[in-house]
């Protein structure tokens, strides 16, 4: 085969692939690993969590953060032993009283979840069997994922909850439930339908708030639900990326909010190794997946496709190659999409291929690898940081470590990694194509 590089090099129109070339990755690859788990790597917790740099270090006990008994014994069966720095920073704030509403920001897989959920637990009357609180999550998955994390962590409270997506709901059938956590449109439709009475609602969260604020339907949907609410809720907005423009948005929608924020260099959780591979056709870059995956063991991995049919077309091939692996995207029928996001989180298959549908909020802790097959770009064209750092943001989560791999394929993906790159102040490590016996080391001891 001929040398991708000289063939990229120059359907890249001159922009300099070689000098990137010589960026090694290796001094990249972690050496602190202590633990091995089903082929993730962690660096042990109690170490990070008494690191003042990482995201996940504290000073406090959850003791400390003024939680109830109850919500103690449900922490501690999860088994949580500390918070991260955000729960430590964001539950005091947020479970004080009056209540004051927050926009919060805090890296991918830093405990954003068990924020919402206890606080939220902590707001109710558990004594009064009407909804109190709702929680709103851009998809069917993430909404999924939070009612779990709700039922578990509050098992000894008592808390009653209903999940509130599509084709889940009994039409008409009144909610009693404590807690609504839906998407935006469904929760919408059973305030409008009065299945869901709203006077004892006493917070409103919305789970990465960007993307339901920047979504022109989703966006609508928070205002009006926000509206419907009598008095004066406490307003909750959570997200790893909050970007300017979002910003000032949010601060609309929740006045007067405390704010958490990061700076864009701190994003990027150093957890996460990135790498980046060039490929000279789109031939070369399915050859190149099918490589990676022949060459690494992985415990398990998201590939983001920007297409659904990249999707499914890739799945079927790595099947036809004897792959255990799962095209997931948003024209499936609700049933499937659990079906298949239950499956994966079980362990049933390692590889799910996937759109943007599944890149915020997702948590897997086995998943070891990320690959975007594509990087996602707006509809201007322009690269998307945001749904970049989530997706990445789908491994090395709470404490572990994780890869993610771009695959290039042409000047526009070339330019948008390099974008990428200037925007987090983070660089991402080129590995050759051309030398498998030496791509094997690059990874060595980080998946
Ligand atoms: N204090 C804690 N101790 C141990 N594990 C924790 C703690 N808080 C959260 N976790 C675990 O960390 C993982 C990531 O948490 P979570 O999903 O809440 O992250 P997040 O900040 O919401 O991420 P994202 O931005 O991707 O939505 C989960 O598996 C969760 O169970």
């Amino acid at each position: 085969m001929s040398n991708p590089m000289e063939n990229i090099t120059s359907r890249l129109g001159g922009c300099n692939v070689a000098e990137a070339s010589q960026t090694s990755g290796k001094k990249l690859v972690l050496r602190q690993l202590t633990r091995r788990e089903e082929g993730v790597v962690h660096v042990r917790l109690a170490d990070q969590q008494a690191d003042p740099n990482s995201p996940l270090y504290s000073v406090k006990s959850f003791e400390e953060l003024g939680l109830s008994r109850k919500l103690l014994m449900g922490l501690y069966a999860m088994p949580y032993t500390k918070p991260s720095k955000f729960q430590e920073r964001a539950l005091p704030l947020l479970i004080n009283d009056p209540p004051k509403n927050m926009i919060g920001q805090s890296q991918s897989g830093t405990g954003k979840t068990a924020t919402i959920v206890l606080t939220m637990l902590t707001r109710l009357n558990l004594g009064l069997e009407a909804p109190q609180a709702i929680c709103l999550a851009p998809s069917r998955e993430l909404a999924c994922q939070i009612i779990d994390v709700l039922q578990e962590m509050g098992k000894f409270t008592g808390v009653t909850s209903t999940l509130a997506i599509r084709e889940l709901l009994v039409r008409d059938a009144p909610i009693y439930s404590q807690v609504v956590i839906g998407t935006p449109g469904t929760v919408c439709g059973v305030i409008r339908r009065k299945q869901l009475s709203v006077e004892a609602i006493k917070i409103l969260v919305l789970d990465e708030a960007d993307e339901m604020l920047d979504s022109a339907s989703l966006g609508d949907q928070g205002i009006r639900i926000k509206r419907c609410i009598p008095g004066n809720p406490q307003l909750v907005l959570f997200s790893a990326t909050l970007p300017e423009h979002v910003r000032n948005f949010a601060n609309q929608f929740a006045s007067g909010a405390n704010e958490i924020s990061l700076r864009r260099e701190d994003l990027s959780a150093n957890a996460i190794k990135q790498f980046y591979m060039v490929c000279e056709s789109d031939e070369h870059k399915y050859e190149t997946l099918c490589n990676i995956y022949n060459l690494l063991t992985v415990s398990q991995s998201i590939i983001f496709c920007e297409r659904r049919d990249t999707s499914d077309e890739i799945a079927r091939r790595m099947i036809e190659q004897g792959h255990l692996v799962k095209s997931l995207h948003g024209t499936m029928l609700p049933d499937e999409r659990d079906r298949l996001m239950d499956g994966f989180r079980r362990g049933i298959f390692k590889v799910l291929i996937s759109t943007n549908v599944i890149a915020r909020g997702i948590d897997i802790p086995q998943v070891s690898l990320v690959i975007n097959y594509d990087l996602h770009f707006d509809k201007f064209h322009i690269i998307d940081f945001e749904s970049y750092l989530h997706r990445i943001g789908r491994t090395g989560r709470f404490g572990r470590t994780g890869v993610s791999i771009i695959l290039i394929d042409s000047k526009k993906a070339w330019d948008g990694m390099k974008r990428i790159e200037r925007h987090f102040g983070k660089e991402i490590a080129h590995v050759p194509t051309d030398d498998w016996q030496n791509v094997e080391n690059f990874f060595k001891g980080v998946i």
